[in-house]
């Protein structure tokens, strides 16, 4: 089991940007992701006010590929977001059946690897929103990778071995995993929300591997777990609720001391909701849906530049975010496979 987080760190408030020796400063940063002309852009929207409602001490950079429009860009820029132009990264040429066939761009992610004018950063999905203030994350001791436990009971997990034996890390005493295949699988984290220190050499190495390893089901989430099994640490499950731990695994999650909620059950995308899809009409997801929407709507944590650009610089947001298209399913065309 790997060595567990000091608990020190999971009960200090955030302190900001450290004084380090040499008395310049080391940078911390919240960073998300964002691909595509799609509907993921009210997700970051969310983020940042979310991040802003519970009073971080840090920014939000937003790792962004060339095919975010620029309307998306004024938007993110208008909530003080710092926008970092970042390449796609595709994995070797494969025949492999990603979970999601879109999964094929989340390689894209190791770019903010390569953000060394930060010192440590927290790797936020766009699909997460931040209830509490979770800044104490940046104060765990560096050399580690931070990120919390995910589930393999759906059926996004049906390929796995997992899967078919019906094994699951979150319970691994109710269905045991089968000595005769072995030890049990590496504790492996969801790769929606994790606390890493961008590196150079780590980037070098991240894509000289990736180079080298044949993709799988998920993505860049398998790869982080391969690539960081040494050195992972599992937080709580209240810095990434992924949701189906409500019916998976009711046992483990206490809702009300949850601090950050990872929208990725399926038809859980609270900008996408219909409630139609299986486990959508449960009372819970509702409550945390309309929560999304409270903060996405909530006009008071806008972002109030205090340096306010010139007149003709400046978008009135009702404007802007009117004039945004009708979202559409926003998935990335994977290569040819071929
Ligand atoms: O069309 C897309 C699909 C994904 N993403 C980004 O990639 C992350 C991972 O995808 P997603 O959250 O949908 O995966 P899940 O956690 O649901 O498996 C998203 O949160 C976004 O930050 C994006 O920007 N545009
Ligand atoms: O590209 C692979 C993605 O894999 C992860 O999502 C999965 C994973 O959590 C499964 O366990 C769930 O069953 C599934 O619903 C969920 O979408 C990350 O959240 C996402 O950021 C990204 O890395
Ligand atoms: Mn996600």
């Amino acid at each position: 089991m790997a060595p567990e987080v000091p608990v020190g760190v999971f009960n200090t408030a955030g302190t900001g940007n450290k004084m380090v020796s040499g008395g310049g400063y080391s940078k911390r940063a919240y960073v998300t992701f964002l691909a595509g002309d799609g509907d993921y852009v009210k997700g970051v929207v969310g983020l940042a006010k979310g991040l802003r409602k519970v009073k971080s001490a840090y920014p939000l950079v937003v790792a962004m590929l060339p095919d975010v429009p620029d309307q998306h860009r004024q938007i993110l820029r208008s909530q003080g977001c710092i926008v970092h132009e970042i390449q796609p990264i595709y994995p070797p040429e494969n025949q492999i059946q990603f979970a999601m066939a879109y999964y094929v761009i989340n390689y894209s992610k190791l770019r903010i690897w390569d953000f060394e004018e930060y010192s440590k950063m927290m790797y936020l999905d766009a699909d997460i929103q931040v209830y509490e203030n979770i800044d104490h994350l940046f104060e765990t001791p560096n050399g580690y990778f931070y990120a919390v436990m995910d589930c393999f009971c759906e059926k996004t997990w049906s390929h796995s071995p997992q899967y078919k034996v019906g094994y699951c890390q979150q319970c691994p005493d109710k269905v045991m995993w089968p000595a005769e295949m072995g030890s049990p699988p590496p504790l492996y984290f969801n790769a929606g929300m994790f606390v890493f220190e961008p590196s150079r050499l780590t980037y070098q190495n991240l894509l000289h591997t990736l180079q080298n390893t044949p993709p799988t089901p998920f993505a860049e989430q398998d790869f982080l777990n391969m690539f960081f099994q040494d050195v992972y640490k599992p937080i709580p499950l209240v810095y990434n609720l992924v949701l189906a731990m409500l019916w998976r695994h009711p046992e483990n999650v206490e809702l009300d001391k949850v601090k950050v909620v990872h929208y990725c059950a399926a038809g859980s995308k609270p900008w996408r909701y219909t409630g139609k899809e299986v486990n959508m009409d449960r009372e819970d997801i509702k409550t945390l849906v309309a929560k999304w929407w409270d903060v996405y709507n909530d006009e008071s944590l806008d972002f109030k530049d205090e340096n306010p650009a010139s007149e003709e610089e400046t978008f009135s947001r009702p404007s802007l975010m009117a004039s945004m298209p009708e979202p559409r399913m926003s998935y990335i065309p994977a290569p040819s496979a071929a």
